[in-house]
């Protein structure tokens, strides 16, 4: 059975499969409101960086569709600043939610604040949607040419079907290289707290009959050491003009273990994940909740009122970085120089 879409728009409401209860429940919310979908991305009932971007892209439709016919310009720009805003401010580090509400702010001002707009906003969310599948697709093609046959590649935290518009990027990678007969498997770190490998990186790769292991996070330089995985493959949450890599926390361990073991290591993201404006030392990184990691699944696994220290992401520099994979390309050796490179390139 593949994987059920993430975000869907049935019967005029958005509906966001609960990646919480995942793999155990298959459950969707349904969405009337900015302000809701705004708790739904900060809450990661949806999460990953590019549908983290179609959500709050539907959430801006929302917002247009609820202010009603002829509304005053005052309501009008009320709602919409505010359901901005809200979106803006759900997480701060997947620079794809920045991206998809500047498409809206451009949608918004090409429009006025004629009755089109909500129907304009919620054509670029369908849009956006559909674009990430095909665009995924080639990521996944162009990352699955790099691989030998008969390769063993890792991956961390999930970059799958679920954490985009389908197919996956680092996932399309390894769907792509099944595809083509160049796997000998995955191992699938399990990727605390939130454990997106364990519960949603094996499901989705299991039922498309890809062999996959899963693994403690401890575990990895053990098994680079002993199993040698050709490749690392992950996402990206934000990717800096210098080539530096934003990503779920765990990613800047494992390319070090890589590099020290010889592994290569492979960053699979679309265009919309780079940001030029600053360099990796400058990437909001997310501070989550302490709860997250004094308690698993409800059940508290530290002592009351523990101190923690919750980052959800942190930043590889580009000279651990083999390739950087996207829908235009490779990137070999990440640089400064060749990011702008490709970047010009994509704007061709
Ligand atoms: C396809 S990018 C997915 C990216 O997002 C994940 O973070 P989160 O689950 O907290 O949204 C992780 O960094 C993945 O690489």
């Amino acid at each position: 059975m593949p994987t059920p879409a993430a975000i869907q728009w049935r019967d005029n409401q958005l509906e966001l499969l609960d990646q919480r209860l995942l793999p155990t429940e298959i459950h969707y919310l349904r969405f009337d409101s900015a302000a809701a979908v705004a708790d739904a991305i900060r809450d990661m009932v949806v999460r990953g960086a590019p549908a983290i971007g179609i959500t709050a892209a539907y959430g801006m439709a929302l917002a247009a569709r609820s202010v009603g016919p002829l509304p005053s310009v005052a309501a009008w720009t009320q709602a919409l600043s505010a359901a901005r805003h809200a979106l803006a401010n759900s997480r701060p580090t997947a620079v794809n939610l920045f991206w998809a509400l500047t498409r809206a702010d451009q949608t918004i001002e090409q429009y006025g604040n004629g009755g089109d707009v909500a129907e304009a906003l919620l054509q670029l969310a369908h849009q956006l949607l559909a674009e990430d599948l095909a665009i995924n697709q080639r990521i996944g093609d162009h990352g699955a040419a790099l691989i030998a046959p008969d390769s063993l590649v890792y991956t961390h935290c999930n970059a799958g079907a679920l954490a985009t518009g389908g197919y996956g990027t680092a996932l399309g990678v390894i769907r792509s290289a099944h595809a083509g007969g160049k796997l000998r498997g995955v191992i699938a770190g399990e990727t605390r707290p939130w454990l997106q490998g364990a519960r949603l990186t094996t499901w989705e790769l299991m039922q498309d009959g890809i062999d996959v292991s899963l693994a403690t996070e401890g575990a990895a330089g053990h098994l680079m050491r002993s199993l040698k995985p050709s490749w690392v493959i992950i996402g990206a949450d934000r990717i800096a003009a210098n080539g530096d890599v934003a990503n779920k926390i765990g990613s800047y361990n494992l390319a070090i273990l890589a590099r020290h073991h010889g592994v290569k290591f492979m960053v699979a993201a679309p265009i919309s994940t780079f940001d030029p404006s600053l360099d990796g030392d400058d990437i909001p990184i997310e501070q989550r909740p302490g709860e997250e990691i004094t308690h698993s699944r409800g059940a508290q696994v530290a002592p009351s009122n523990c101190i923690s220290l919750n980052p959800a992401f942190d930043v590889t520099p580009a000279s651990l970085i083999d390739a950087i994979v996207t829908e235009y390309g490779v990137i070999h050796s990440p640089s400064r120089e060749s990011v702008t490179a490709h970047l010009q390139t994509a704007k061709e």
